[in-house]
């Protein structure tokens, strides 16, 4: 739906030069929600702008469905954005209109017809739940309710994209996932794909379907979140994931297994939907003669979909033990090796694959 091909974007600054974006590829699906998310200054806010052209890339094409907005002239832009809506952090609402005028903002600049716009109007009001406030002024509004009323009037046109510049940046937890609640079911009732932007991990978790990690001006990891989740190739991913994943074992759990004098290895098991994780570890036992005691864990949610990384102390002989990685492998579920409790010394799979089979 949106193609993004080598763009990099330069700003001038007196007589310095910021590169802003750096050969960003991308490529966002018909009817998902794709998230953006980097430290500030990253580009984020730059890549989305290039999409509806607020800011002209310096080099590389962006296509929308077969139009390639960047060859695009102003009267043949101004046609192509009518069908891309945006919101923003601050709601950028007029403060002297009203909900309904402030609504019907973009129908009155395309000369839509009083009745029409009325009509339309009402029916947005009540998809986004501001039918009682039609007539209050954004100053008498919360939070929340301005970005609804940013939501509404973005889809004052029937857009078939929307873009979030950090839409929920400015709320508070709740009413930021009353207006991500509103966001998946729009995405959902309207087909409307979404693309936004955030440094909210929460945000990434609770929406979105596929994701690019930004840094310094470049798309550094791009895919589904779930994989990012459950597999972040870069430091940055990692550092975003631990903002709601606690990815680090404990000292204190370390030290105990460390100074365990039966053999075993330490493991990270990690799963994704409903694998039944729990009774396949505790069958080990029986089938193998392996005890495996979980000894911390995170389960998440991401986009209704369950995913939980375990870190499993093995309590056995080492051959039995990749005997049962195998066998939880062939159950889905990825194990890595982190320690080999006995000898207290940090291997990697490779290796105790190596030393096993000597
Ligand atoms: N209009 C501009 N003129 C000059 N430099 C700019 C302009 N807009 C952005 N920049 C610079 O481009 C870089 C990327 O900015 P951008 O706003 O896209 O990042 P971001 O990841 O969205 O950051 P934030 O999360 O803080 O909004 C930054 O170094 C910023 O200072």
């Amino acid at each position: 739906m949106i193609v993004m091909k080598n763009i990099s974007k330069i700003y001038s600054r007196g007589d310095k030069k910021v590169e802003a974006l750096r050969s960003a590829n991308l490529t966002v699906n018909q009817g998902e929600i794709f998230g953006i998310v980097g430290y500030s200054g990253a580009g984020k806010s730059t890549l989305l702008r290039c999409i509806n052209m607020l800011e002209r890339p310096t080099t590389g094409i962006v296509k929308i469905r077969d139009m390639e907005m960047t060859s695009l002239n102003d009267t043949q832009l101004q046609q192509a954005r009518r069908k891309i809506g945006m919101i923003f952090q601050h709601f950028n609402l007029l403060s002297s209109s009203t909900v309904f005028m402030n609504v019907a903002a973009p129908l009155r600049l395309t000369n839509t017809p009083k009745k029409e716009i009325e009509k339309k109007v009402s029916e947005l009001l009540n998809l986004v739940g501001l039918s009682e406030q039609a007539s209050a002024y954004p100053s008498q509004l919360s939070g929340g309710q301005k970005q609804r009323v940013g939501i509404a009037r973005s889809l004052a046109n029937e857009p078939e994209i929307l873009l979030c510049d950090e839409a929920t940046s400015a709320l508070d937890p709740e009413t930021t996932d009353s207006i991500l609640e509103l966001l998946m079911a729009i995405n959902r009732q309207l087909n409307l794909t979404i693309v936004l932007v955030t440094h909210e991990m929460n945000v990434i978790k609770k929406i979105c379907d596929r994701v690019a990690v930004m840094e310094k001006g470049l798309i550094i990891e791009q895919g589904h979140v779930i994989d990012l989740f459950t597999r972040p190739q870069t430091p940055t991913a990692k550092k975003f994931i631990s903002t709601i994943i606690d990815t680090q074992l404990p000292d204190k759990i370390l030290e105990i297994v460390k100074n365990q004098s039966i053999p075993g290895l330490l493991a990270r098991v990690g799963f994704v939907g409903d694998v039944g994780a729990a009774p396949l570890l505790a069958n080990l036992s029986s089938q193998f003669h392996i005890q495996p005691n979980i000894l911390y864990g995170n389960i998440i949610e991401v986009k209704n979909t369950i995913c939980g990384s375990l870190i499993v102390n093995f309590i056995g002989q080492h051959d039995k033990i990749l005997k049962v990685i195998r066998h939880l492998e062939k159950y889905g579920l990825q194990a890595e090796i982190l320690l080999d409790v006995k000898q207290s010394e940090v291997i990697t799979e490779k290796s105790f694959v190596e030393r096993i089979s000597v």
